[in-house]
């Protein structure tokens, strides 16, 4: 099997907002970093996972990529993780298996990557552990299901893939469920029961 992955990245300036009230600027950037690179590694060693390309408008998270090992689809502008998807399949046109995957999620391991791209759906959800939003979408082909990022996200997916007559397989572990989006987030970071179950449930 050979997955190509690709993963949306915001300018860091412009990342992680949600998160100001606890972190400085400064301190933002750096989670954001830590995190991405910590994703970026995880899919570049998990064997399913031919090649891994990010997509980000900003120079400098390009170059961070491609310095580790990753390839950088340029986009021209910041307008939400649905749009950068979009505007990353127009422009890389991926042919065969995809997987599209978010860059803040802290806990993922090679193993979450290969229960994702296994060998026996067409379509293949991750939501985060709320079950409102997606961090992870895997297609047979790409264009199966085309990316509807953004608020509510695992539903319209689940719709989505259904539209196409497809049952879609979701994946709830804790590597693809926990994304760092609010204070509450960075605080459970901390804790070693983040790993309970009761969280994915
Ligand atoms: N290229 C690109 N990636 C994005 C964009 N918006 C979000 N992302 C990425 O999509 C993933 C999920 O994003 P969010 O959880 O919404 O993160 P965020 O936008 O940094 O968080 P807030 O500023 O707090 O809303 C992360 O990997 C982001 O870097 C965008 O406009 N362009
Ligand atoms: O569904 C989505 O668009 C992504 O999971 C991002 O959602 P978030 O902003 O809740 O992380």
């Amino acid at each position: 099997m050979a997955t190509q992955a690709i993963v949306a990245l915001k300018h860091p300036d412009r990342a992680k907002t949600r998160l100001s009230a606890k972190l400085t600027a400064q301190s933002r950037r750096e989670l954001y970093f830590r995190m991405a690179e910590h994703v970026l590694k995880t899919l570049l060693r998990t064997e399913s996972i031919a090649s891994v390309a990010v997509a980000t408008a900003s120079d400098e998270v390009a170059s961070f990529a491609r310095g580790m090992g990753a390839t950088a689809i340029d986009l021209y502008v910041d307008l939400g993780t649905r749009a950068a998807y979009q505007q990353a399949i127009a422009i890389h046109r991926p042919s065969g298996e995809l997987l599209l995957i978010n860059g803040d999620l802290p806990f993922l391991q090679p193993e979450d990557v290969e229960t994702m791209a296994c060998d026996r759906d067409d379509v293949v959800i991750a939501p985060d552990r709320h079950g409102r939003g997606t961090n992870a979408l895997w297609c047979r082909t790409a264009g199966m299901v085309e990316p509807l990022f953004g608020e509510n996200s695992f539903k319209r997916h689940c719709a989505a893939a259904r539209a196409m007559g497809v049952t879609p397989r979701i994946v709830r572990r804790l590597g693809l469920g926990f994304d760092v989006d609010d204070p509450q987030d960075l605080e459970l970071i901390g804790h070693r029961d983040v790993a309970r179950p009761s969280l994915l449930s």
